[in-house]
């Protein structure tokens, strides 16, 4: 849920998912065993096309699955490029390079080990996001290094790490204590036994606090993150180094093993998943993922059940509902506002601060649903579900129609209520945010065409640039070849070529468990 949308745009402009005429970068969802994707240190690359005022262009490339700023991953292939040897070679090199320097069966031996040391000789380098083992402390001298780490502590690496906020890949936004508590609260009312946390390490960790805590509550849960550094702090069987954009487990068939045994435990009873993406990331391949994760759940369960769904938390911000509902009809969304620790515009109107645009899509009927009163919810008797308690209930309508927690009003003339600050123009023959430009797509995002977000925070820049910047360095390509078969060059300079990477912005290299895959 990363995209840096200004709080008046995220609650005023409507988004337009999709929106016709649009320019930008769309994804293709092609899987032809056939052609199997090329890979980057982040698994199977995804297929991109560029849209130009709505038409696709002919050219398909391939980029990362996971960040969407080259300076992360500079991956870019077109999708009929053909590689020399020599490329493919480098290219292999280079993401052996970038493999975690660990295995996740080292990373549990040292978690063994360090568990088993007393108090005293327990120590995290924040520098290196790294705990410690004392043959390594001559290292991290220089470093700082806190001692005497408690139990507690370690049960809580997101409170020890720092939270890697670069939007345009992790966008690693912590939950406030009090959405997590309820989340916790909300999913053992429900009755589940297991959780599958994909992207959300503060809910995992909190979860199990709580269980080891409460004899009653046995609540389980499994945490499917690309954010390497938690592997320091669980077993095989609650950490696994994922990504969510492509469904790829970085540590291979014995990680997929542990998600599939645990998503199939009881023969599917009693499991959840939650999932807080960066919203700055695609919601197609997200869609994607989950359906194979919902498949691998479906693969376990007994005869007769085919028609249950697997129940789903995917927390998003509300103006992507449409797309949402699109690959999942059967999801509606909560009325309750996700607030986090680390993000100034998400957090909760009630406190005085602003709203957070972020809901919860579920598959869960609504009316199981209770959101606390004591946060300024209400039950609303002829929608059978929760509501915020500005979201009035419209007659016209039949339905509590706010979506952003404020009063929205009727417009006779769209049929439908619409925001608060939204005046009917009959230019455009429907309501709109007053000042807006007739026209239309000046108002929004240059790249994707979306009303919600200018072209600086667009999520697609990043990729955008990237099919901009192939275009010119094939270009560059050419002509450095004909350079070097002027002069009979040797094999061609492949950081030349694929520009120099750029250093990291963390404070200090991270040592042992340093991982450009994070
Ligand atoms: C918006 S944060 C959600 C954190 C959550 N609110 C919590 O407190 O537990 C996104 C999370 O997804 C993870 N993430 C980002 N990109 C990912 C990817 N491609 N695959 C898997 N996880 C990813 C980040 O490391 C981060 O933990
Ligand atoms: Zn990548
Ligand atoms: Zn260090
Ligand atoms: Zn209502
Ligand atoms: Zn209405
Ligand atoms: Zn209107
Ligand atoms: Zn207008």
């Amino acid at each position: 849920m990363a995209a840096p949308v200004d709080a008046q745009d995220s609650m005023d402009a409507e988004p337009v998912a999709g929106r016709l005429g649009g320019s930008g970068v769309k994804v293709v969802l092609l899987s032809d065993p056939a052609a199997p994707a090329p890979l980057c240190p982040h698994g199977p690359t995804l297929l991109f096309v560029k849209v130009n005022q709505g038409k696709e262009e002919t050219r398909k490339f391939y980029a990362c699955s996971a960040c969407r700023d080259r300076k992360d991953c500079n991956f870019f292939q077109w999708e009929d490029e053909k590689l020399s040897g020599a490329r493919l070679a480098a290219r292999e090199s280079h993401n052996q390079r970038c493999r975690p320097p660990l295995s996740r069966l080292q990373c549990v031996e040292r978690y063994l080990r360090f568990i088993q040391l007393p108090l005293t000789q327990r120590r995290f380098c924040h520098s290196c996001q790294q705990l410690l083992l004392p043959d390594e402390w001559g290292e991290h001298q220089e470093h700082h290094v806190v001692g005497d780490l408690s139990v507690t502590q370690l049960r809580r690496p997101s409170q020890l790490l720092y939270p890697l906020e670069n939007k345009k890949t992790n966008a690693q936004y912590l939950f406030a204590d009090r959405t997590c508590r309820f989340l916790v609260g909300l999913l053992s009312t429900l009755g589940f036994r297991r959780v599958l946390c994909v992207g959300t390490p503060r809910l995992h960790e909190l979860i199990r606090l709580t269980t080891s805590g409460d004899q009653k509550s046995n609540l389980k849960s499994l945490l499917l993150d690309i954010d390497f550094r938690y592997s320091q702090f669980y077993l095989e069987d609650s950490f696994c180094h994922y990504n969510m954009f492509n469904h790829h487990f970085f540590d291979g068939k014995p990680a997929l093993e542990v998600c599939r045994a645990f998503l199939q435990e009881d023969k599917g009873e009693g499991v959840i998943m939650v999932t807080d993406p960066p919203f700055g990331g695609l919601v197609e391949p997200l869609a994607v993922t989950f359906k194979k994760l919902i498949g691998m759940w479906k693969e376990g369960q007994g005869q007769g059940d085919s028609l249950q769904e697997m129940p789903i938390f995917w927390i998003f911000p509300y103006f992507f509902e449409a797309r949402i509902c699109q690959f999942f009809p059967s999801f509606c969304m909560l009325d309750y506002q996700v607030d986090y620790d680390n993000h100034a515009l998400y957090k909760h109107g009630k406190t005085g601060r602003k709203q957070s645009p972020v809901r919860i899509f579920t598959n869960i009927p609504p009316n199981k649903i209770t959101l606390p009163t004591e946060e300024g919810y209400r039950f609303c008797p002829l929608c059978q579900r929760y509501v915020s308690l500005e979201n009035q209930h419209c007659e016209h309508c039949n339905s509590c129609t706010s979506k952003d927690g404020r009063k929205w009003k009727h417009c006779f003339l769209c049929k439908k209520c619409v925001k608060p600050s939204w005046v009917h123009c009959r230019f455009c023959n429907h309501c709109a945010v007053s000042h807006h430009s007739c026209e239309g797509p000046n108002d929004g995002c240059f790249i994707c065409g979306e009303l919600d977000h200018k072209r600086s925070s667009c999520p697609n820049i990043g990729i955008s640039k990237k099919a901009s910047k192939a275009v010119k360095k094939q270009k560059q390509r050419k002509s450095i070849k004909m350079k070097m078969e002027t002069t009979k060059g040797q094999p061609m300079n492949y950081n030349l070529l694929q520009g120099k990477r750029r250093g990291r912005k963390e404070p200090i290299n991270i040592s042992a468990l340093k991982c450009p895959v994070t």
